[in-house]
């Protein structure tokens, strides 16, 4: 073999790759990304993520709610030039996907809000800060200016909730998203049954735990302590368990008056998440929110709910456009987005497929997971004979028609 043949095989070989490449480089799909999340994080945090509330019939029944809907695909129609952009809530969006809120991020991979945020300004989508980051509405803003978002929570504490508010608005947040479906915490058995606690206590069942992901372990002991970034100072202690601390904060008597309060104080667009039903998405949209979000937190609340993807057709009818609507719970491929939007939803929210991302690579796990999706779309539209998101909400109706199924033939005992 001479030499030129020796450097043709060592061109052929696989490039030389980081641990985090080598992981991203092997995943296809979300899922394959979440197996390797998984395989990183200690079970207290996996059980944080993954876990619903009460028997998780909610969670299960978010992903089940997809394979409800058939998609009938138009063929001979020319998609050499799918378009993906839009628009969402006045301002230009890559994709119709927005990054959700989730608290404790940092929990997940030490690089934490900012990782997430970066991620998606590149990707071009929008980006939710949660009330109970691990970063400080101020850091993100100044880090990774852009097209950002901040939730809030109704505090017991209303002073400290005018104040995230202003914050934000200082920080220049454009969207302000009010979660209303949290008057108390749902019931995270999984989180009871691992005795999960922000920070992490350590017991011998944690240790050990830990020392199973050392990995994990390095990155969080070689960064600052993970507390809440917005909520701490003299108002609020770094709290021991999720619940208790949230049972002693959030407010439980918060009413459509608060929603009007909050109306008057935020000048910007204002989004309303966690609607199930109808009259509630037609009582907000005369409340003047500019969105709605059908959810149910990613079945970590109430359990037993519809799922959202089912609530949405009757929303879409009844809002005719007054508002728009945006839905989230259980979007994992390409075609759940395509799904949604052709039951009206102007975008998606996705919450666990980032934290997965997270997880499984930082910034890049991040970047890899909006990538898959967006590909994912795109191929979707293209199969069925779209070419923006337009005409893909335009032609929705033709689209999709949901299948029967008996209503209980889907949801295992136990
Ligand atoms: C770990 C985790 C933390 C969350 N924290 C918040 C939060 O702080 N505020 C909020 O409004 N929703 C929160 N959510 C709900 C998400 O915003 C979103 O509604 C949900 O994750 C969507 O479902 P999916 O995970 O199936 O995509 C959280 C969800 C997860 C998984
Ligand atoms: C106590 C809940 C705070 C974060 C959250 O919303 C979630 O874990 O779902």
């Amino acid at each position: 073999m001479n030499f030129s043949e020796v450097r043709s095989l060592v061109r052929l070989r696989r490039p030389v790759l980081d641990p985090v490449e080598r992981t991203l480089s092997r995943c296809v799909t979300v899922d394959d990304v979440r197996t390797a999340a998984h395989r990183r994080w200690p079970a207290g945090v996996r059980g944080y993520v993954e876990g619903g509330a009460d028997g998780e019939v909610s969670l299960r029944r978010n992903r089940q709610a997809f394979s409800d809907y058939a998609l009938r695909p138009f063929t001979l129609r020319d998609v050499s030039r799918t378009d993906l952009t839009t628009t969402l809530l006045g301002s230009p969006a890559s994709a119709p996907l927005a990054l959700g809120p989730t608290g404790y991020t940092r929990m997940m991979h030490s690089a934490g809000e900012r990782a997430v945020a970066r991620a998606a300004r590149t990707a071009g989508v929008p980006y939710t800060l949660s009330t109970m980051a691990t970063t400080s509405i101020e850091d993100v803003a100044r880090d990774v200016p852009g097209e950002l978002w901040f939730q809030l929570y109704v505090w017991r504490d209303r002073q400290l909730m005018r104040e995230l508010l202003a914050r934000a608005q200082d920080s220049g947040y454009r969207v302000l998203m009010l979660t209303v479906d949290t008057p108390v915490t749902g019931l995270r058995v999984r989180d009871a049954h691992h005795g999960f606690t922000i920070p992490p206590q350590l017991s011998p069942r944690t240790v050990f735990d830990m020392a199973r992901h050392p990995g994990w372990c390095l990155r969080m002991l070689s960064g600052p302590m993970i507390t809440f970034a917005n909520i701490n100072g003299d108002r609020g202690q770094t709290p021991s368990g999720v619940m208790q601390f949230a049972a002693s904060q959030f407010d439980d008597t918060v009413t459509w008056e608060d929603l009007a309060e909050i109306r008057q104080l935020w000048p910007g667009p204002l989004v309303v998440k966690g609607l199930l039903r109808t009259e509630d998405a037609v009582r907000a949209a005369d409340a003047g929110v500019d969105a709605v979000v059908l959810s149910n937190h990613g079945g970590r609340q109430l359990d037993q709910t519809v799922a959202p993807l089912h609530a949405l057709p009757e929303v879409v009818d009844a809002l005719q456009g007054r508002a728009e609507v945006l839905v989230d719970s259980g979007v994992r491929r390409g075609t759940d987005i395509a799904i949604a939007l052709a039951l009206g939803a102007s975008a998606v929210l996705i919450g666990r497929p980032y934290l997965y991302g997270l997880g499984a690579g930082g910034e890049q796990g991040v970047s890899a997971v909006i990538g898959m999706l967006c590909d994912e779309l795109r191929r979707a539209m293209q199969l069925l004979g779209v070419s923006t998101v337009e005409e893909l909400r335009r032609e929705g109706p033709g689209l999709v028609r949901r299948v029967a199924r008996p209503e209980t033939a889907d949801l295992p005992v136990g």
